[in-house]
């Protein structure tokens, strides 16, 4: 099967003369749709610039993103404006909700921005969705982070995007909290079919995903499927110490 979301020696060049840095090296990854994909890996190994470049929120310096048979990197920035609109979906680590609209104004905005109007009981339909049918009319200063979290992702998924990338989505909740938010995105993947590539430094949850892919200097270290918190841990640490260890370690592939 094609991928949804094609990365094909991606490279990413951040600052200019002795100071740059290479965020991403030539990387290249595929993503099927209906999968859910964590990415981890060091602090500084890319994983951030890598869901930008992926998401069309940054450019390449060279390499090519194909989304859905949509090349990012050839589109004008109009074209790649409506695209980011319509089909990609982002969800930040600090929720980024409008502190002034209800929770369901802030799922309606994406709709309202594209000069759509809501159909009734869409946006009501969303907040169902992620559990928050009583809490339309609150404002995020008025629900707890893991709500405010599920507000954010019923936003990014009303217009139905075709990727839902989530930047450290638990990040700033606690780890009960955090699980509800991941038990929501793993819900997404198995009953809607939604295609998610979700950042984490966290081992319990990139195990919700279907695949991890570890970055290092800006190039894929290991891609595994499923895997559990420990065997996460496991390469995690060794990545991070610069040693292969644990069980997983003849599949690192550490950088020269
Ligand atoms: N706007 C920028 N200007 C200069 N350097 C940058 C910029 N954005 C990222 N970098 C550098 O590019 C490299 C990759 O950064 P990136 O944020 O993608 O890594 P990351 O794996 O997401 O890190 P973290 O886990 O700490 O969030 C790092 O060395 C970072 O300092």
């Amino acid at each position: 099967m094609e991928p949804l979301l094609d990365l094909r020696g991606v490279r990413r060049r951040h600052g200019r003369g002795a100071g740059a840095v290479t965020a991403l090296d030539s990387l290249t990854l595929g993503f099927r749709a209906g999968t859910f994909t964590a990415v981890m890996g060091p602090s500084g190994s890319g994983k951030s610039t890598l869901l930008q470049c992926a998401a069309g929120l940054d450019k390449p310096d060279a390499g090519t993103v194909t989304l859905d048979g949509a090349e990012l990197t050839t589109l004008s920035e109009t074209e790649l404006t409506l695209l980011r609109r319509d089909r990609i979906g982002f969800v930040f680590q600090s929720f980024n909700l409008l502190p002034s609209l209800t929770a369901e104004q802030n799922v309606a905005l994406p709709l309202r921005l594209a000069g759509r109007r809501p159909a009734r009981g869409q946006v009501r339909d969303m907040l169902a969705a992620v559990g928050l049918a009583e809490r339309g009319g609150h404002r995020p200063a008025q629900l707890s982070g893991g709500q405010q979290q599920r507000v954010a992702i019923a936003r990014a998924l009303v217009t139905r995007p075709t990727v839902l990338f989530a930047d450290e989505p638990t990040g700033a909740l606690d780890s009960t909290t955090g699980r509800g938010v991941l038990d929501l995105m793993r819900d997404m993947v198995d009953r809607h079919g939604q295609t998610i590539v979700m950042v984490t430094h966290d081992p319990v949850a990139a195990a919700r995903a279907d695949r991890v892919v570890f970055l290092v200097d800006g190039r894929v270290a290991d891609d595994r499927g499923a895997m559990t918190p420990q065997t996460v841990a496991d390469l995690m640490t060794g990545l991070e110490s610069g040693l292969p260890t644990g069980p997983a370690a003849s599949a690192v592939v550490l950088p020269c």
